[in-house]
């Protein structure tokens, strides 16, 4: 039998904004929210839920669970990019139908357009938005700064190595100055230590923005390390097996995965894993 589970941050747990995750209002509320897919044959998969979850502002949630459970399908819900079969999603107070103004997307691909430069292709949800360009490009350029590629607004996306290219798109995704951030397996292709660095860098734009994030990975260590609490999804379809409340400090080296308390945050997630027979 599958575990449903109504569950919210309750814990009392310090975090970037300094206030605790209860006394923060919810950025996003997830009430009994299910996925069925119509397949070409006529079929239909339930690919998630029930799940409700709240998420409150300036958290970072990170969502692991085995491939095929709906971690991607989760994504694309609450950021409006397809419909749900059942339940709600509520963003800043607003029910999701379509895809949210106050969303940003990161995938794991970071799909530039090869003839833009980086500044450019920061520029393109503005355009699409229709936002004053001249502030944009201002706004553009800070958020090149802010990922470390103040010297590469003008270089073509073959100019830059995977990594270059994936700050582009997080510069991307915080042009229209979303409140959260989803990123979908946004360092997946790349290298382990390049990853790394992208993870301490994702830690750092994460405080200096104080956005909301919802970041999926298959990563259990990656999970850990970047949230403030980590959702473990069980088998397709996809429910909540364990919510994870991470108390480690908001500012973290790469150091401290090999703490105790580190390893035991581990330990849990793992053996969920291990007790649900995750492929
Ligand atoms: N458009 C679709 N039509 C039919 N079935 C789909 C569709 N998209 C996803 N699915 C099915 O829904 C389930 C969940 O898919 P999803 O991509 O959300 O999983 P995931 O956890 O992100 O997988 P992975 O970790 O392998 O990337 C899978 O069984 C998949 O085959």
């Amino acid at each position: 039998m599958s575990i449903v589970r109504d569950t919210s941050f309750s814990q009392e747990t310090e975090n970037a904004a300094g206030a605790t995750a209860a006394s923060r209002p919810a950025a996003i509320v997830v009430d009994a929210l299910e996925k069925t897919y119509a397949t070409h044959d006529g079929g239909k998969v339930q690919a998630l839920g029930p799940i409700s979850v709240t998420v409150p502002q300036g958290g970072f949630m990170t969502i692991v669970g085995p491939s095929g459970c709906g971690k991607s399908t989760l994504l694309k819900l609450l950021s409006g990019l397809i419909p749900r079969s059942a339940g709600s999603i509520r963003v800043n107070g607003e029910e999701v139908r379509e895809p949210h103004r106050d969303i940003g997307m990161v995938f794991q691909s970071p799909v530039l357009l090869p003839w833009k430069t980086a500044i450019e292709n920061v520029l393109l949800p503005a355009r699409v938005l229709g936002l004053d360009m001249a502030t944009s490009r201002v706004r553009a350029q800070e958020l090149l700064d802010m990922v470390g590629l103040a010297d590469f607004a003008n270089r073509y996306p073959n100019e830059l190595s995977g990594g270059m290219q994936q700050r582009v798109a997080i510069a991307r995704s915080l042009i229209h100055d979303p409140s959260i951030l989803m990123m979908d397996e946004p360092f997946g292709a790349l290298d382990a230590m390049t990853r790394e660095v992208m993870n301490l860098e994702l830690l750092r734009i994460w405080r200096k923005a104080g956005k909301t994030v919802i970041f999926v990975t298959h990563s259990i260590p990656e999970a850990i390390f970047l949230g403030t609490h980590v959702m473990v999804l069980s088998n397709r379809p996809g429910r909540i097996a364990d919510l994870v409340t991470v108390d480690l400090p908001a500012e973290r080296s790469l150091d401290i995965m090999s703490t105790d308390a580190f390893g035991v945050y581990s330990k849990r997630i793992r053996s969920q894993f291990n007790t649900q027979g995750f492929i």
